[in-house]
């Protein structure tokens, strides 16, 4: 059997030991360059895709996450022939379009919710019958916003209350095209139609009302599949001939700009600091965090621009700058939407007033962020305020003062923010839990304490209250 890394939390539901941290400023600037693991939304869908072409996809630079190993396992449950030939080297032979098999088993997705919408579009297009399930917080997520525009390709779908997981799925035995505007910004929904659409015979046509990330269409395109994006206004309309033959295609995975935000953010805030981050994801439909930190008067440059394996990467260089407030328009937020909770903490160092408008799916990730954020900052003594979608921060430009304990709420993005919150601010930030940066992450807190020099992030010497 090849060797698939075993997950950390091997039972649904089954939570590990939280695993506390505490971070302090280091005492010197953060310096180096380094590589930060590959990107989770390429990585689930290379091996999504890798697993209906027909011939061997090679990945180089997959993301070892938890999220990205659910959906190797899911791959590997469908019939896929999944294998880790090296660190981030893998190999997927696919069954083709139409050809995955019934998995014997439930299948866990963790914490992801990428991993569990996209494997709902690709169960749909197939006759068999299969359940998924997650996390407490997966299980918390709303499904309906892909197992409702499913329906209409003959698949059914039966969950908990509001749809949720546990979930079985029965997939079509002819699906049906889609034809769907999607009412929320949402690139897992978008991405879940077009997988089914691959097995439905004819035009599948999903049409998004403001662009959202577009490694799905790119990807398809880079199979063989046949995609037509159009502008119509705001609104893009993607048109995918179904029943293609995907051909396997060697993926290379770009550095994730969601994971880069962490170190490059922590550049900015803690003195004396310069953090190179290299092969950085530049996808314009993902940089959306680059360009506000920027107009905050960060300074972030950018050099060794190139093309690799189909999607625009370079070399991000971040180096210590007083900020100043930002508004930030509701229209930018599908470009950066995970990165909110991060800009909000250098926001609490920036002086002047910072607005981010449209935060209303900040409130079904992996916890509510809008929620988590604000919470992360009253207990480090920054206030802010939500008022509808938007979230208000005004600051001074002083460090924020420190000092509390940050609950995670099984949210990786949650926990590395005030972990680099705890390495600019007066007195040490701590956080409950840092179990799920593994979800995105594996390595932060080495790769952050290799560029502070020092045990800057550390588990607190008697607990949490010390
Ligand atoms: O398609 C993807 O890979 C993702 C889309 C986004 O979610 P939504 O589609 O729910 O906005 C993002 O938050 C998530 O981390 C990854
Ligand atoms: C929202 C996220 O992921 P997912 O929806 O895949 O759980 C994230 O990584 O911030």
């Amino acid at each position: 059997m090849p060797h698939l890394p075993a997950p950390t939390a091997p039972h649904p539901g089954a939570a590990p030991a939280p695993a506390p941290m505490r971070s302090a400023a280091p005492g010197r600037g953060l310096k180096g360059r380094i590589g930060v693991p590959g990107d989770k939304s390429v990585s689930h869908r290379a091996l999504m895709f890798g697993a209906l072409a027909v011939g061997t996809t090679e990945i180089t630079g997959l993301l070892e996450g938890e999220d990205v190993l659910r959906t190797a396992a899911a791959m590997r449950a469908l019939g896929a022939e999944v294998e880790r030939l090296g660190e981030g080297h893998w190999r997927v032979a696919g069954r083709g379009v139409g050809g995955l098999v019934e998995p014997a088993d439930v299948l866990d997705m963790g914490n992801s919710g990428t991993a569990a919408r996209l494997i709902c579009g690709l169960l749909a297009g197939h006759p068999l019958f299969a359940v998924l399930t997650g996390d407490a917080s997966l299980r918390r997520r709303p499904m309906r916003r892909v197992t409702e525009p499913l329906l209409a390709t003959g698949a059914r779908f039966t969950g908990r209350a509001g749809g949720r997981l546990p979930l079985a799925v029965e997939g079509a035995a002819e699906p049906m095209p889609l034809d769907y505007e999607v009412p929320v910004p949402s690139a897992q929904v978008k991405s879940a139609l077009l997988l089914a659409g691959l097995c439905a015979r004819g035009t599948t046509r999903v049409t998004e009302r403001e662009a959202t990330r577009d490694h799905t269409e790119n990807m398809l395109r880079h199979f063989g599949a046949t995609v037509r994006v159009a502008a119509e206004g705001n609104r893009r309309v993607i048109e995918l001939e179904g029943q293609p033959e995907l051909r396997a295609a060697p993926v290379a995975v770009p550095a994730d700009p969601s994971s880069a935000a962490f170190p490059l953010v922590a550049a900015l805030l803690v003195p004396g600091s310069e953090v190179t981050v290299a092969g950085v994801g530049l996808n314009p439909l993902r940089t959306g965090l680059f360009d506000t930190l920027r107009e905050m008067g960060g300074g972030l440059s950018v050099t060794n621009a190139r093309v690799e394996g189909g999607e625009p990467v370079g070399d991000l260089t971040a180096s210590f700058s007083a900020l100043r407030g930002v508004d930030v328009p509701a229209s930018r937020a599908p470009s950066m939407i995970d990165e909110y909770p991060v800009l909000a903490v250098a926001a609490a160092f920036a002086r002047g007033t910072s607005r981010f408008r449209g935060l209303a799916e900040l409130r079904v990730k992996e916890s509510d962020r809008l929620a988590a954020t604000v919470a992360l900052l009253a207990a480090n003594g920054v206030r802010a305020e939500v008022e509808g979608d938007d979230l208000i921060i005004a600051r001074d430009g002083a460090p924020a003062p420190g000092g509390g304990t940050v609950e995670t709420h099984m949210d990786h993005r949650i926990a590395m923010s005030a972990l680099v919150m705890g390495l600019a601010s007066t007195r040490p930030v701590a956080v409950d839990d840092t179990g799920f940066i593994d979800t995105s992450f594996p390595g932060f807190t080495g790769l952050m304490n290799g560029l502070a020099g020092g045990p800057a992030i550390a588990a607190p010497p008697s607990g949490l209250r010390e």
